[in-house]
């Protein structure tokens, strides 16, 4: 049935989490939609104020459209292959044309690149540009200056440069500062628009060639993807979770934020909206291990010298997340201009999360850096000095109760992983030091290490229910407790594992393995209830069915998994199952992580987890 995207009665609104696809330059990123509208984008940085904010309102709040005028009788799109150049053809009845969309490697002021290319017939086409500062609030001043056009407001300017080398167009500006355009192309025409970010104080930078920026783009991501040793069966599915990955690299520093966009919710019209534009230790942690099983030892690098940066000074101001740069002011408030997504409100920027204690992060660090070192990283010589003082810090507060993974905002609890994460910080500080060299008490660390363990066996396992518990003295489950055997916690083979593994499946997941985090309870997590499957703790359900030998059943949940993707290969952290539906922000680090160690656990079955020690 063919739509005029225009006239459409869902035009301006938000388009569904999956129909949307990245762009990004490694230190912000734009979604766009199928619709060929660019509904979300922070400039300077990942964290910055959006300039293109509809994703959580609508049209009003800034966004930038390309298509056809008239009817389109379908659209697809895909990314061109190793690439994060996004191309979107449209078929009209005119003919047929494709927009071909990206973001330059930053060299100094950050671009966005589109390019119209008319394929077939002749196609009107019709662009709107609504530039809407500061989180869709601010109207800027327009300008035309010479080549170009500048919409400026505050600290921030925009200038677009029209038609560069290609078929000109008339741009013009409806006293709303909304600039519009219609121009026609025929087979074989093209033109091309740039819209660069700079200071307001400064004039704006010299307009680019789009074209050519449209190829380099292509081969600068080409040659990253070059690198990726994976050669398994899932290799296109494996490829662009690590293309997304490094997408969501800040490059100037190796910080790895957990998502490209705030607020969008884990229940459609529900109050769970975060903002994901900061790096977790816990999510970075993941994707690094995710990169440095693929052969991104740069990567690893990077981000431990930005770990070491960021956790600088004494491990009692020790953060679970920090931005970019290792800023560690990320004050959390709601911005009641945006109704949210599809009215799920409040929107928020900044993240509470950000004070709370979260016991597991120790031992999600210490495991990522203790593969660091396994796989040949050079890590700076403050590192061990660093993971000592942590764990001197630690052995005094491994038996308070904290916030756990699931970073709840009800009271804290002894939450079972949390304390298995601790064991696995005093597990891998003795690692290191026995196969490194590396000194320390190590002695001392075993008695820490089995203390923890003993305490987990007693308090954190319920034996009515042959089953981990969510925290010490429930009976309640949780989807993080399948990492105990992934971490090396406890062996596959230990009954108690099956035990766990079998309640998840009973209590926790749909028929087709689908995983809920937990079943959420005001009184824990102090929040309403209701949010969707959780991705990654799908794909740990499938790693650890194949670690119980039941390798089709492991198969079967990761194809399932697997067909959530959406055409662009992209995954949101949580999936409606009754609306088929992403909930969640997109891209999600995390859910995209799960997915290249599944992939590598069911690639190669006798590999140890990519969690584990790497005994
Ligand atoms: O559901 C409540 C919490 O949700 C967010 O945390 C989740 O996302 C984090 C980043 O991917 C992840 O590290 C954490 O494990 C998830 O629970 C949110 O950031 C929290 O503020 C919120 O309390």
């Amino acid at each position: 049935m063919p739509i005029t995207y225009w006239t459409h009665p869902k035009a301006g609104m938000p388009a569904r989490i999956e129909d949307y696809a990245i762009l990004g330059d490694t230190q912000s990123a734009a979604l766009v939609g199928r619709d060929g509208s660019i509904d979300w984008l922070c400039l300077p940085r990942f964290d910055s104020d959006a300039c293109f904010a509809a994703l959580l309102g609508d049209e009003r709040h800034g966004r930038w459209q390309i298509a056809p005028q008239g009817a389109v009788r379908a659209a697809h799109r895909r990314y061109r292959e190793g690439s994060l150049v996004l191309e979107t053809t449209f078929e009209t009845e005119e003919g047929v044309v494709r927009v071909v969309d990206c973001m330059p490697p930053r060299q100094r002021d950050p671009d966005l690149v589109r390019v119209v290319e008319c394929v077939s017939g002749s196609v009107v086409m019709r662009m709107e540009l609504k530039i809407r500062f500061g989180y869709g609030a601010t109207l800027p001043w327009i300008r035309v200056n010479g080549a170009c056009i500048t919409a400026l407001a505050g600290p921030d300017a925009l200038s677009l440069y029209p038609g560069a080398g290609g078929v000109g167009m008339t741009i013009e500006e409806d006293g709303e500062a909304v600039l519009r355009a219609e121009f026609r192309l025929a087979a074989g025409e093209r033109t091309g628009l740039v819209l660069v970010w700079h200071p307001s104080t400064e004039a704006p930078p010299a307009g680019l060639d789009p074209f050519a920026e449209i190829d380099a783009t292509d081969a600068w991501w080409s040659a990253w993807a070059a690198r990726c040793t994976y050669e398994g069966p899932f290799r296109g599915a494996v490829l662009r979770s690590l293309l997304t990955l490094k997408a969501l690299t800040y490059l100037p520093s190796g910080g790895i934020v957990a998502a490209a966009t705030t607020s969008l919710p884990e229940a459609l019209g529900g109050v769970r909206n975060w903002d994901y534009r900061f790096c977790w230790l816990r999510d970075a942690t993941f994707s690094l291990l995710a990169l440095m099983e693929s052969g991104y030892q740069d990567e690893a690098q990077a981000w431990c010298d930005w770990l070491l940066r960021a956790v600088a000074g004494h491990p009692a101001q020790f953060q679970i997340m920090y931005g970019v740069l290792g800023e560690r002011r990320l004050t959390e408030i709601e911005l009641p201009w945006l109704p949210g997504y599809e009215g799920s409100a409040p929107v928020r920027i900044g993240n509470a999360a950000v004070d709370q204690f979260q016991l597991d992060v120790f031992g999600e660090v210490m495991n990522c850096i203790h593969h660091a070192r396994r796989l040949g990283v050079t890590l700076d010589a403050e590192t061990w000095g660093f993971q000592r003082a942590l764990l001197d810090h630690l052995e005094l507060r491994w038996r308070e109760p904290d916030e756990g993974i699931w970073e709840v905002r009800g009271p804290r609890r002894h939450f079972t992983h949390s304390k298995v994460m601790a064991w696995v910080s005093f597990d891998r500080a003795i690692r290191d030091a026995e196969s490194f060299g590396l000194p320390g008490p190590v002695e001392h660390w075993k008695e820490v290490r089995e203390a923890i363990h003993a305490d987990v066996c007693a308090h954190g396992f319920d034996a009515r229910r042959n089953s981990f518990t969510q925290y010490y003295g429930t009976d309640a489950l949780d989807a993080s407790l399948l990492l105990v055997p992934l971490v090396g916690f406890l062996p596959a083979e230990d009954p108690r594992i099956a035990g766990t593994v079998a309640a998840i499946q009973a209590d926790l997941t749909d028929e087709s393995g689908l995983t809920l985090r937990y079943r959420p309870d005001p009184a824990t997590d102090g929040l309403p209830p209701g949010e969707g499957a959780f991705i990654a703790c799908t794909a740990w359900l499938a790693d650890c069915l194949a670690l119980l030998g039941q390798l089709d059943e492991a198969r079967r949940l990761f194809d399932r998994l697997l067909s959530f993707q959406n055409d662009v290969g992209l995954l949101s952290e949580e999936y409606d199952v009754k609306h088929a539906r992403f909930l969640g922000n997109f891209p999600q680090a995390l859910s995209h992580t799960a997915l290249v160690n599944t992939a590598r656990i069911l690639s190669v079955p006798h590999v140890p987890a990519p969690l584990c020690g790497g005994r």
